[in-house]
């Protein structure tokens, strides 16, 4: 592991764009290194929402060495299982061994709330840690001996390397790489977690309807004792929707799912009022190079995965940490340290999206979508995804 200190020529201000998995870690590990660090968040806050977030394999590691493993431990969802039921509400297939979020429960893997995951992430940044709540980029202007940086808030300033960890609509890559239709792979569906009441009283445990090409989930007790539901629907095509207006795409989840079984029409009540709403398509961020001279992305903003895997948290916590350790190994050329990032990173993230899109393909091409050979495979996969041995150099 590079040592902390204060050696790193003149190349030293780094502005991280969001606050979320990827910023937080690479910002507590380029603090630690002795930079100084500034996030930007384009939220007024430590932006909430989501269910949970999977810590697999090396990002176990990464956790250890943050010294956050043993809180992300204290605060597992310590899920006991999960059903699957029909429209009627019969269950259909019932297991303790796995969940269809979390994988095998006799893993090391750890299973966090994304709010959990947030918060301890965040306390983890040290004091010397900087936040702008409430702004974000809006211009990069790169040059051999740095970046020159304009905020829609702030006044503008000039950084020796600008991280861009805002997630899979990524402003920082729009504007260093490109329109997002040039990154970003649909695959074929759209997923929203929201909060709702716990109305079946699941006692950590999560119950899923696959009807059709709609489907649906109730995840209960969160840390709040309420519980976290989930809305899905596959579409060969894209469907048109605005991705800041909350309310229309409520109204489509509300289409899609008029007529579902089960606890369907309760989940739908309690939609207009969820909090820690998360609407999204099935997407992957698919990149030739994720990193340009003084400007790197890292997590789902470089190579997003795809939500329904999980696997996200664990991808930016490799990412950033390795990222991190580069550019302070770099001896005051944070350019080089950057591509060595990408590098380290390449065939740990083609493998986890490789794997993702199988499973995706595998689902799509099922007629008979309400067994439980879905989560069967689903299982295996997420027990691969831990990809133990990758990246090589965590070192
Ligand atoms: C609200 C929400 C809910 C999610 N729920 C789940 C879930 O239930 N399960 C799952 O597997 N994955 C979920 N994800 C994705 C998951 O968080 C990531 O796959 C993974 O944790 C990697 O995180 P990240 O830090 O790369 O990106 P993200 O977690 O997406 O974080 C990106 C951050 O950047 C901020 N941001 C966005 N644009 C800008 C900008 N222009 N300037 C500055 N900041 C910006 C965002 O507000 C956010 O804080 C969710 C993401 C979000 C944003």
């Amino acid at each position: 592991m590079v040592q902390a200190g204060k050696r790193f020529g003149s190349a030293r201000r780094i502005l991280v764009a969001g606050a979320s998995v990827a910023g937080l870690t690479v910002a507590h590990w380029l603090d630690r290194y002795g930079f100084e660090v500034t996030v930007v968040e384009r939220s007024a806050g430590l932006r909430p929402g989501g269910q949970a977030l999977d810590v697999r394999g090396p990002a176990l590691e990464v956790a250890r060495r943050m010294g956050v493993l043993e809180e992300f431990r204290e605060r597992t969802t310590a899920l006991r299982g999960m059903s699957m039921v029909d429209g009627s509400g019969a269950e259909i297939y019932r297991t303790t061994e796995r969940t269809l979020t979390g994988g095998r429960l006799d893993s090391e893997d750890l299973e966090v709330l994304r709010d959990d995951l947030v918060d301890v992430l965040h306390a983890a940044c040290g004091s010397g840690v900087r936040f702008v709540f409430g702004d974000r980029i809006t211009a990069l202007t790169q040059d051999e001996g740095g970046v020159e940086v304009e905020f829609e808030a702030g006044a503008p300033a000039r950084y020796d390397v600008v991280i861009g960890a805002d997630g899979a609509h990524s402003g920082t890559r729009r504007l260093a790489f490109g329109p997002e239709e040039a990154f970003v792979r649909y695959m074929g569906g759209y997923v929203a977690i929201m909060t709702v009441p716990n109305f079946l009283g699941l006692d950590r445990w999560q119950t899923f309807l696959m009807d059709g090409d709609v489907g649906a989930g109730l995840i209960g007790p969160d840390g709040s004792g309420t519980a976290r539901a989930y809305l899905g629907f596959e579409s060969a095509e894209p469907v048109g929707y605005d991705h800041r207006d909350e309310d229309a795409q409520k109204r489509l989840l509300a289409e899609r799912a008029a007529g579902l079984g089960w606890v369907v029409p309760q989940i739908l009540e309690h939609l207009r009022d969820a909090s820690g709403f998360h609407f999204d398509a099935r997407i992957q961020v698919v990149m030739e190079h994720w990193t340009k001279g003084r400007i790197a992305l890292v997590g789902d903003a470089g190579y997003a995965v795809s939500l329904t895997t999980g696997q996200g948290a664990s991808m930016a916590m490799v990412g950033a940490y390795v990222l991190a350790g580069e550019i302070a190994a770099s001896g005051g050329d944070p350019a080089a340290g950057i591509a060595r990032y990408e590098d380290a990173l390449r065939e740990y993230v083609l493998r986890n999206q490789a794997a993702a899109r199988d499973l995706n393909d595998r689902n799509h091409n099922d007629d008979d979508r309400s067994g439980p050979g879905d989560f069967t495979d689903f299982g295996t996969l997420v027990e691969e995804m831990s990809l133990k041995d990758y990246p090589a150099r965590l070192t």
